[in-house]
């Protein structure tokens, strides 16, 4: 901090570090900062934003870019935990970068598109791209290779992602060989005349795109500020950029961002941690930290951010070990470093709750704890468990497993043989039932069609034994047998179903049905990434395992079903754990997090590489600020190789050195100011006393050296 430019922004419930106040202030047109998980990168860039307030900019003219929903939540929270009053921080331009461009273009009048975020609602319009390639090509191209199951349209559909992300179709493509462009982007030659075909059919409308997969919009808007200089002059014209997450980064986002830095006076601040990476799918790299903004603006400073203030030592430097990188922490606290064996998935569940209990009975509050999964399918055993102990959870960004579509497909299997979905209370799960049943059960139904039969069984649920011959056989004349590939098969699950006996054993049922309907070849067809199949294949076989279990009936376990869906789906305020997937939970933070069935065949995942299986692991072990609890198999062979890496005895008596040190320093500490929980009504007399007024955080204060004592009533802890 220099004398002559000291901040105008002072959080609230931290003393800034000099690194944090020196990027606070920092006036550099390119500000970037590369540092580990829990450096504190988020906090400053809010610190950047608030200094941006107290300096009187308009909020409207503050953007704040991230990548992910979960990233913007986080971000705005933090504008207000550091002091930011919300009447300023709700008025900051908060946006994930593809919410951003959707605004952008439908401000430019290039269309409103329909987003249609699941690969499956692509599916169509790829096998309609495939087929004019077909019309097109064959005969005129060489190795034409149409294929149209379901691995080759999600490998299509990764390349096309890749190829959006990283602008390779951006391109100047026009004159080349067919041929030879396809070489030039690596991809097949099919699938690239697919993507052109697919792109036309896309951008093809007189008022611009006709829909939107994930990341077109990021895409169209990087695509129109590349071809014309006047839709960069017509984005908003922010004088303060920040970007949370920049590992995230790819090709057209960092057009987009180039674009809205083109005005010469607008200030940008960037930080990220290359070992977060975990989107490379996404055209994410680590080049854009390392080297491509210091190829556009040379003259970027990069500010450091040195320890981490998320967790003690003991995890800083088990993460030291892990990434094989220096990671320091500044904190005096003991993150402690649990580690819980089980020998089933049922015994993993039971070491969860174990974990939660011991946590409770340290006497800490359950909303700090978060249960961190590599895989959704793995949440079946962990929600059965917090059924069982009657602890409530929170799933904020996946769904539990009863709404599940594999999961309400089996379900509504079940309602069909009870004739009961009436004992399913709402009617938007009742709805979901159907659609899942219609997708399962491979009939295509016309997209009206489906809305009304959902409508119509949700509302009087009696009809669902009927729902085939009603919607999809054309008992009114409407329905289009022939339409639906896998319609006989579904009519003939749908009769063995009505004809089971309640007093069956549920796991059995649950297994012909299945087997009826060949639930994991139709898997394969329907999820279009093998990665989604194998997620749902095995939720099935855990749900099927779950049945076994339970040793119930179909009429037990039907009741047992919707028991633990009232559980699920309470309310609530307090008392509930987080369960997530690890992926969402990038750039949170518990007290307590606890990662289950860290095995190998699970964590790491074979199904993705290598280097960003470690960055995800990476990712969910720093979430935690307290303890971390680590659930293995109790055969040592068995555990996922990333816990012996982290060498977690051989760093301890280093972690207790650093806490005693980081205790020291602690104590040198000076707040830069005393903020006071004066009313308004108490203003005159803090006043009087010569507190002085924060006009950015709207609060009193007394500086630091001042006496304490009159304002004692006033002073926060
Ligand atoms: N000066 C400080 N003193 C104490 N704690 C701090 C300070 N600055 C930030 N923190 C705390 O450190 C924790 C981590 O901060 P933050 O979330 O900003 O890190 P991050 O680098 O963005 O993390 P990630 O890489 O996981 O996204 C938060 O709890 C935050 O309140």
């Amino acid at each position: 901090m220099t004398e002559s430019n000291p901040p105008r922004f002072t959080p609230q419930g931290l003393i800034r570090t000099p690194e944090q106040t020196a990027i606070q202030l920092a006036q550099n047109k390119v500000v970037l900062i590369d540092a580990n998980a829990g450096a504190a990168k988020t906090t400053t860039l809010a610190l950047r934003i608030g200094e941006a307030l107290a300096r009187k900019l308009p909020p409207e003219q503050i953007l704040a870019l991230v990548f992910t929903p979960e990233a913007r939540d986080v971000m705005r929270q933090r504008l207000l935990d550091i002091g930011i009053p919300y009447a300023a921080a709700s008025r900051v331009d908060v946006a994930t970068f593809e919410d951003f461009a959707a605004r952008m273009l439908a401000q430019s009048g290039s269309g409103a598109a329909e987003r249609l975020p699941q690969a499956r609602q692509l599916k169509p319009y790829v096998l309609h791209a495939l087929e004019r390639v077909s019309e097109r090509y064959t005969g005129q191209v060489e190795y034409l290779d149409i294929r149209t199951h379901n691995i080759a349209l999600s490998q299509f559909l990764d390349f096309q992602l890749t190829l959006k992300a990283t602008m390779a179709l951006d391109a100047d493509l026009e004159y080349m060989e067919l041929e030879e462009a396809a070489e030039l982007l690596k991809v097949p030659l099919t699938d690239y005349l697919a993507t052109r075909e697919y792109e036309t059919m896309r951008l093809g409308g007189d008022d611009g795109a006709q829909f939107r997969g994930p990341f077109d919009a990021t895409y169209d808007l990087a695509c129109q500020l590349s071809q014309s200089a006047e839709s960069a002059q017509a984005l908003p014209g922010y004088r303060v950029v920040v970007c949370d997450e920049l590992h995230d980064l790819n090709e057209a986002a960092f057009r987009i961002l180039n674009a809205l830095l083109a005005r010469p006076d607008c200030y940008f601040v960037g930080a990220g941690d290359k070992d977060q990476v975990i989107y490379t799918k996404l055209g994410a790299s680590q080049e854009f930290l390392e080297h491509r903004f210091a190829r556009l603006y040379p003259s970027l400073k990069h500010y450091p951010l040195t320890y981490t203030y998320r967790h003690g030592p003991h995890l800083a430097y088990a993460m030291q070990e892990f990434k094989n990188k220096p990671v320091e922490s500044s904190l005096p606290l003991h993150t402690e470093i649990r580690q819980l064996h089980y020998t089933d998935a049922d015994g993993c569940g039971e070491q969860v709750i174990a974990a939660i209990k011991a946590w409770k009975r340290d006497g800490y509050p359950l909303e700090g704890c978060a249960i961190l999964l590599r895989d959704r399918h793995q949440s079946i055993a962990v929600e059965n468990a917090l059924l069982k102990a009657k602890i409530g959870y929170r799933t904020p960004a996946m769904a539990g497993y009863l709404q599940r579509d594999e999961i309400l497909f089996l379900r509504g299997m079940l309602a069909i043989a009870l004739r009961d979905l009436e004992a399913v209370k709402s009617l938007e799960v009742r709805a979901a039932m159907v659609e899942a049943l219609a997708v399962f059960g491979e009939v295509q139904l016309a997209p009206e069609r489906l809305e009304m039969a959902k409508r119509e069984v949700a509302r009087t649920p009696s009809l669902l034994g009927d729902f085939y011959t009603l919607y999809i056989n054309g008992g009114d004349g409407y329905g289009d047998p022939a339409r639906s590939a896998g319609g006989s098969v579904m009519a003939a699950a749908i009769q063995y179903a009505a004809g089971l006996d309640p007093a069956v054993n549920a796991a059995e049922a649950l297994r012909a049905i299945c087997g009826q309907i060949n639930l994991e070849q139709a898997a394969k067809r329907i999820f279009v990434r093998p990665y989604e199949a194998s997620v749902v294949s095995k939720s099935v076989a855990g749900f099927i395992a779950f049945a076994e279990h339970s040793g119930q009936t179909l009429a037990e376990f039907w009741q047992t079903l919707n028991a633990a869906e009232a559980f699920a789906s309470r309310k609530r305020e307090k008392d509930y754990v987080t369960l997530d997937c690890a992926g969402n939970a990038k750039g949170k933070e518990f007290e307590h997090v606890i990662l289950p069935f860290l095995e190998a065949g699970e964590f790491p995942s074979p199904m993705f590489a290598g280097g960003e299986e470690e960055n995800l692991f990476y990712v969910a072990a720093t979430r935690a600020k307290a303890r971390l609890t680590l659930l293995s198999p109790s055969e040592a062979a068995q555990r996922s190789p990333y816990l012996a890496r982290m060498r977690l005895a051989a760093t301890a008596a280093a972690a207790e050195q650093a806490i005693n040190r980081n205790s020291e320093a602690v104590q040198q500490q000076i707040p830069a100011r005393y903020y006071l929980s004066a009313t308004i009504h108490e203003a005159q007399q803090v006043k009087a006393l010569g507190a002085k007024f924060d006009w950015s955080r709207k609060a009193w204060y007394v500086e630091p050296g001042g006496d304490l004592a009159p304002f004692s009533r006033w002073l926060r802890s």
